[in-house]
């Protein structure tokens, strides 16, 4: 269990008498921190960028600090970055650059393309097991809207600025739903045991205070003010407001098809966009998210399945989460990112690359990975099909 750590207080240890960014307390600790685990903002914090941060304006310092922050504070960060405002990619190009392109195993030149050309009845879940019949399939994605500060940097006076803006567009684009805030005193505002009913639905994001990497970062500050999310009437479509990035677009189908959970998700987004909103994009990169692990097509795409015999009854996720990374696949539990599995072995499968792909590989993507982790589900349970893919 990790300690809450807020980001003004955190950052402290890495500046000097005079308030500025003290370079050589970052190389310490990214020293020490690589003694348990190198993270890739670790990895990529070489001698020459080191050269390249001093050439830079002070308050730009001080974003690059910001930019580290979550993993200067969290020994078990993988990525470690978080951009603060969509031009973080081009003015720290030098460090997140390769960052990205390792992330999301991009080699030579990419720029990123949008295709949502997604065909209905090809991705069909029974197709790998008859018995997949009614799975729970989510996508999302992530945006941000031109001419805001990202989250690690919105001060509350944005974050709430924003959540009304968001309101104003809820009314006027054409998909009944209702708005729930968890903004203190907001017209929308629902009650403790009303956001714990959507959480235990799977529908509302966490506290985020609970997590560190949020709060370190400054992604969590503020809270709970500017955060809410919009329920369609028929409970099916969902939008975040002010969790990791500004907006997460949300679809969730009950079914076997994952065309239609895209189809579905498509339809909100062009709702979205129809009503004026102008996403944040990169020329290179495609869509600018806070995690650079987003970045792209900030869509992911996930399946609810039970892996019991991979996982030896839900005791060794581990080897669930090692056979997934070799298929280009994440699992993760069902409460979401750092969340454990059940001793169905339940996991949230999706595939890892955002970037330099597009949106109808990633559903591709999904599919061919799951042929063959399921695959492996079998073999796991000795070649005897009956012991696997329990249902929903
Ligand atoms: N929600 C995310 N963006 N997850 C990916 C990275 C999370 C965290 N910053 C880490 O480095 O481990």
């Amino acid at each position: 269990m990790h300690t809450c750590v807020f980001k003004n207080d955190a950052r402290k240890a890495y500046l000097d008498a005079d308030g500025k960014v003290d370079l050589a307390k970052i190389q310490a600790r990214w020293t020490e921190l690589g003694k348990i685990k190198v993270s890739l903002g670790n990895k990529y914090f070489t001698p020459a960028v080191v050269e390249k941060v001093k050439g830079l304006s002070d308050s730009d310092q001080q974003r690059f600090l910001d930019v580290m922050m979550g993993g200067l504070s969290n020994d078990d960060s993988s990525v470690g970055v978080y951009a603060t405002r969509p031009e973080d990619y081009d003015v720290f190009s030098f460090y997140l650059e390769p960052l990205i392109r390792e992330y999301h195993k991009i080699e030579g030149q990419t720029k990123q393309e949008h295709d949502w050309n997604i065909p209905v009845g090809e991705y069909v879940l029974t197709k790998i097991d008859s018995r997949l019949e009614k799975v729970s399939m989510r996508a999302r994605v992530a945006r941000n809207v031109k001419g805001w500060n990202l989250p690690p940097s919105m001060d509350k006076d944005e974050r709430i600025r924003f959540e009304n803006k968001m309101v104003e567009v809820f009314g006027s684009f054409g998909i009944p739903g209702k708005y729930h805030s968890l903004t203190p005193g907001h017209k929308n505002e629902i009650t403790n045991q009303q956001a714990d009913e959507l959480r235990n639905k799977h529908f509302l994001f966490n506290d985020m205070t609970t997590d560190n990497h949020l709060t370190s970062s400054g992604v969590a500050s503020d809270w709970p003010h500017g955060r809410g999310i919009w329920i369609s009437e028929d409970e099916t479509k969902m939008i975040w407001i002010g969790e990791e990035d500004q907006l997460r677009i949300i679809s969730i189908v009950q079914g076997n098809d994952l065309g239609k959970v895209d189809q579905s998700l498509h339809d909100l987004l062009n709702g979205i966009e129809r009503s004026g909103l102008e996403f944040a994009e990169h020329p290179i990169y495609g869509v600018i998210t806070t995690c650079p692990t987003n970045m792209g097509t900030g869509k992911r795409q996930s399946i609810l399945g039970k892996f019991p015999n991979i996982t030896k009854g839900g005791t060794d996720e581990k080897k669930l989460k090692e056979v997934a990374r070799s298929l280009g696949l994440q699992a993760r539990g069902v409460g979401g990112e750092h969340s454990n599995m059940d001793k169905e072995g339940t996991a949230d499968i999706s595939p890892s690359a955002r970037f330099g792909v597009t949106e109808a590989i990633v559903t591709k993507r999904l599919f061919e990975g799951l042929i063959k982790l399921y695959d492996m589900e079998v073999q796991a349970a000795g070649g005897n099909r009956q012991n696997c893919c329990i249902i929903y």
